[in-house]
């Protein structure tokens, strides 16, 4: 049998009692596109963390390649949510180098082989023009794109992507979708998407992992973005609506639209 790239068993994770993850389980194979959909507040930046083990579950476990965190090297690149980043005067160059594994904060000598390596993360999100400029004259767009370049260090064989889109426009979210599913088929990689909007990852993704409720469920497009399936996920009536080639999860009642269109492009 494949090792799944990242295997949860039972998984919960709480916060002060509160349940985020209530013994969830699902298994992502190998080099799959996996976008992880869900509301405000469903679970998936601290499904990140717990894979990352940055959090601790209460219960069950989660796997990469096999593997607890922490048991050698994990070969995970993390992209966090953008408004998690600090900006400040340092150019593009030094925020992407500052991530390289194991470097000592302030320490600004380089070898030869980290030079060529954040080079080469630049490069292949074509970002390779901001690395002279301080980041905090850069766009949202343009900092996603060196947040994304971080995560490319070190040779991942899993990304971990929160929130790729939030801050760019509709065309820009379907261009960094498509840069990302690129990137990954070339080079086999598995990645969790997380996001707000499903449409741009249409035509891209294998997978959806939908998380709501504290509980999770992982399929295909058709099998999870279903009435009736994530009636049973939410335990209560949602509507999946397809409106111009579009996917809309809508409460019942029509008014709370659950994540797709919640974003700002959409609700002007
Ligand atoms: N360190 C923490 N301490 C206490 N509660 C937390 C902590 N981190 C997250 N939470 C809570 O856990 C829930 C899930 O948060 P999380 O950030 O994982 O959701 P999310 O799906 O990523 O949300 P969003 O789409 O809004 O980014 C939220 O109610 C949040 O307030």
């Amino acid at each position: 049998m494949i090792t799944p790239a990242i295997e949860a068993g039972q998984l919960t994770v709480s916060y002060g009692g509160r349940r985020v993850l209530d013994h969830v389980s699902f298994a992502i194979p190998p080099g799959s596109f996996v976008a992880v959909l869900g509301g405000n507040g469903a679970g998936k930046t601290s499904l990140f963390r717990t894979i990352l083990g940055l959090n601790t579950p209460e219960q069950g476990h989660v796997l990469v390649e096999g593997q607890r965190f922490g048991k050698g090297r994990m070969p995970v690149g993390y992209m966090p949510q953008m408004r998690r980043m600090v900006a400040g005067q340092l150019s593009g160059w030094h925020m992407v180098a500052a991530a390289l594994r194991g470097r000592v904060w302030g320490v600004p000598w380089y070898s030869a082989a980290e030079r060529a390596e954040v080079n080469a993360a630049l490069n292949a999100v074509d970002a390779w023009e901001l690395a002279a400029r301080p980041v905090m004259s850069l766009s949202g767009g343009e900092r996603q794109r060196l947040l994304l370049a971080q995560a490319l260090l070190d040779h991942p064989r899993i990304l971990l992507l929160d929130e790729p889109l939030a801050s760019l426009d509709p065309a820009r979210m379907r261009e960094t979708t498509r840069r990302i599913h690129d990137l990954a088929r070339e080079r086999g990689l598995t990645v969790l998407f997380s996001t707000h909007d499903i449409n741009p990852l249409m035509g891209f993704m294998d997978h959806v992992l939908y998380l709501a409720h504290g509980k999770a469920l992982l399929g295909n497009v058709d099998e999870v973005m279903t009435t009736p399936a994530l009636t049973a996920l939410y335990g209560a009536p949602v509507e999946v609506v397809r409106a111009d080639g579009r996917l809309f999860v809508v409460a019942d009642g029509g008014a709370d639209t659950l994540h797709c269109c919640d974003c700002a492009e959409h609700t002007r």
